[in-house]
């Protein structure tokens, strides 16, 4: 299930609020800039489908999103538990970083964790599928896909090497709980 739970940054032990409604979680991004919307992905995929699937079921999504909002390139990322790339992959974006380019990720299938750091806050945003996350350009966040990750995001571009992260050296994900996901 889609789960915002809001962190002071100083108190990994202790959630000030944890949401689960739609609205509530939408809103509560929406007040530090980060876009959340749901989107059709009743898709039917398989668990082992790859990018070239995953493209073909949501062209029409691709689309639409591309002309809304002026995307210039995508591509996905699609985690099985049995990767054998799985806890490289993992390790990734495990650590506190930001971008150049907005983070918009789409989940079609599985779930992660999003932990985004703003205003002395840590919103610890799980994605579901359907989930459409927008972080702004240089938002600081790290993400958990778990030690079995299962998840298939499509992720949109404005500008060439968006992706890549840049890392603040704050050790700050350390203390917050990983990403467990529920059986
Ligand atoms: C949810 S897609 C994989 C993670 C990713 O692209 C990213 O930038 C995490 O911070
Ligand atoms: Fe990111
Ligand atoms: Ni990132």
């Amino acid at each position: 299930m889609t789960t915002l739970t809001i962190y002071a940054d100083s108190d990994a032990r202790t959630p000030l609020q944890t949401l689960t409604r739609f609205e509530d979680i939408r809103d509560a991004l929406a007040g530090i800039g980060v876009e959340f919307e749901r989107w059709d992905a009743s898709k039917p995929l398989k668990p082992e489908d790859g990018a070239e699937e995953v493209i073909a079921a949501y062209q029409d999504a691709i689309d639409k999103l591309n002309r809304k909002y002026g995307f210039v390139t995508i591509d996905v990322v699609a985690m099985h538990p049995e990767n054998p790339q799985a806890e490289a992959a993992r390790g990734k974006f495990l650590a506190e970083h930001t971008h150049d380019d907005f983070e918009t990720r789409f989940f079609v299938d599985g779930s992660g964790m999003f932990y985004i750091r703003s205003g002395g806050k840590v919103y610890m945003t799980e994605c579901t599928r359907g989930d459409l996350i927008n972080l702004p350009a240089n938002t600081t966040h790290w993400f958990d896909m778990g030690p079995k990750p299962f998840f298939k995001a499509i992720r949109f571009f404005r500008i060439a090497e968006g992706w890549v992260g840049k890392f603040t050296g704050d050790t700050i994900a350390d203390r917050f709980p990983r990403f467990e996901r529920a059986a």
